[in-house]
């Protein structure tokens, strides 16, 4: 069985949907971290079911400013309800821009987010501010406005740097403007980005996989992320390869990337934190600790999740259901919050284990203990303790972590295992 996939690593915001959890003991504390939707991308690229608007040249330029500019109202407009939560405040330690390609946005639109954020929660002064950036989409001028309105970090998705594989992905740049992406970053004074690459790719081989992986190294961010390709319903690549077969690498093929990364991007010196996450020690990402700390955090925007006072809740990612939900309301209270699946005490143990599971820092029995049930801790415990030896590290009684790489790759099974045995 293959390591979890991408999204549970954000499993915050993949559970389609999230109710009321009272059944925690989860001790109430204000949001330190928000993330801020920016849905527009040039085209779908093949492999994506993220909730995105095209906005490509098929559109006339006044078409795409006004949608940007309505867009931007509605975000502007649902940051500003929050004033009237009434809930305690905690200045923000980070915010992430993500999409959809953040980076299409205007600076101006961008650092109007920013202020409105400040204005209402209030944001730390090292506050970590990440802004989505594909290759293609801005330049060095663009990149130092980002930079003077307060960006300090960058998420570059280049995926591969095979010029066939971006092709056949769909993607809307090619291998030169990933290289001149990370120039503009770089000479904008923006020093700390992280890139993403996939491993899993339709006809991609262990050599591919490994050049891509070499000049991503050779190109030094101070953050990785390496992503099992995952076909998504509904996708192009839905729709031209199934699961398991040709022309998609074989499960020995694709563990073997990955293997292959973990082990070679620890030693060019990036420590793996995290299944899918590697980083230059000190630049761990501030934002995705929160998801995997199980902590609560703003989401603003379409489809942004948000995890508020025990509370999970997804927007709508239809433009429409979106627009019209944040303009009908006029305090927070009237955002009604649609409540598709209840989260119950046992998808919240069940999510702190695997979260727990996926980290470097490792799963806290005593923090499962405190916050669910010390029979709990200690069922899980005797489960992780019966694989010790199999990729499992216990340090005294107090941690269990899984080792990297070979414990990630069997990650699935070692936590369907705690699962099972769980008194539910
Ligand atoms: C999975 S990638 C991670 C990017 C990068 N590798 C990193 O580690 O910083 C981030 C994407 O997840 C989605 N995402 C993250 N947080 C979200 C949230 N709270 N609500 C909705 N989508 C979210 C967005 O589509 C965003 O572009
Ligand atoms: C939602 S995208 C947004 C960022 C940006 N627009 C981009 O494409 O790079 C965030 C990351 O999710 C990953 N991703 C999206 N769909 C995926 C899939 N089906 N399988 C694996 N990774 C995926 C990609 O690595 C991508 O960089
Ligand atoms: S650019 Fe990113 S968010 Fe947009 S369609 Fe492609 S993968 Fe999805």
């Amino acid at each position: 069985m293959g390591r979890l996939d991408m999204k549970t690593a954000f499993a915050a915001y993949v559970k389609e949907s999230v109710g009321r959890s009272s059944a925690s003991k989860v001790i109430s504390q204000p949001p330190h971290a928000a993330y801020v939707h920016i849905p527009f991308c040039r085209q779908r690229c093949h492999y994506c079911d993220f909730p995105i608007v095209v906005t490509g040249d098929h559109l006339e330029v006044e078409k795409r400013a006004n949608l940007h500019e309505n867009y931007f109202n509605a975000l502007i407009r649902e940051i500003g309800l929050e004033s009237t939560s009434g809930r305690p405040r905690r200045a923000l330690t980070s915010v992430y821009f993500g999409g959809g390609t953040p980076s299409l946005a205007s600076a101006r639109d961008i650092s109007n987010v920013l202020r409105t954020l400040d204005s209402v929660v209030g944001l730390e002064s090292n506050c970590e501010v990440t802004l989505e950036m594909d290759p293609g989409t801005f330049d060095l001028a663009k990149a130092r406005e980002f930079q003077s309105i307060g960006i300090n970090r960058a998420s570059v998705g280049a995926q591969t740097f095979n010029p066939e594989l971006l092709k056949l992905c769909g993607r809307a740049h090619s291998v030169d403007e990933i290289y001149q992406a990370v120039e503009n970053i770089r000479s904008a004074g923006i020093q700390n980005f992280s890139m993403d690459l996939i491993g899993g790719l339709p006809t991609q081989s262990l050599e591919t996989f490994q050049g891509s992986l070499e000049e991503l190294i050779r190109l030094e961010p101070s953050h990785l992320s390496v992503y099992d390709l995952i076909i998504e319903n509904g996708t192009k690549f839905a729709r031209l390869y199934s699961a398991g077969s040709s022309p998609l690498p074989s499960e020995e093929d694709t563990s073997e990337m990955y293997r292959m990364a973990s082990l070679r991007l620890q030693e060019a010196s990036y420590v793996h934190y995290e299944t899918s996450s590697f980083a230059l020690e000190g630049f761990q990402s501030a934002h995705n600790q929160t998801y995997w700390r199980n902590e609560p955090y703003f989401g603003f925007g379409l489809g942004a999740a948000s995890f508020l006072d025990g509370n999970r809740f997804k927007r709508d990612g239809r433009m429409g259901g979106y627009m019209d939900w944040v303009s009908t309301a006029s305090k927070y209270e009237d955002l009604e919050m649609p409540v598709e699946e209840v989260y119950t005490f046992q998808t919240e143990v069940e999510e702190f284990i695997m979260l727990g599971l996926r980290t470097a820092e490792g799963l806290d029995f005593e923090e499962l203990s405190r916050r669910f049930d010390e029979d709990i801790a200690k069922n899980v415990f005797k489960s992780l303790k019966g694989q010790e030896r199999h990729h499992v590290h216990l340090e005294d009684g107090l941690l269990a972590r899984l080792t990297s790489p070979e414990g990630f790759l069997v990650q699935n099974a070692i936590i369907v295992d705690v699962l099972k045995n769980l008194p539910f």
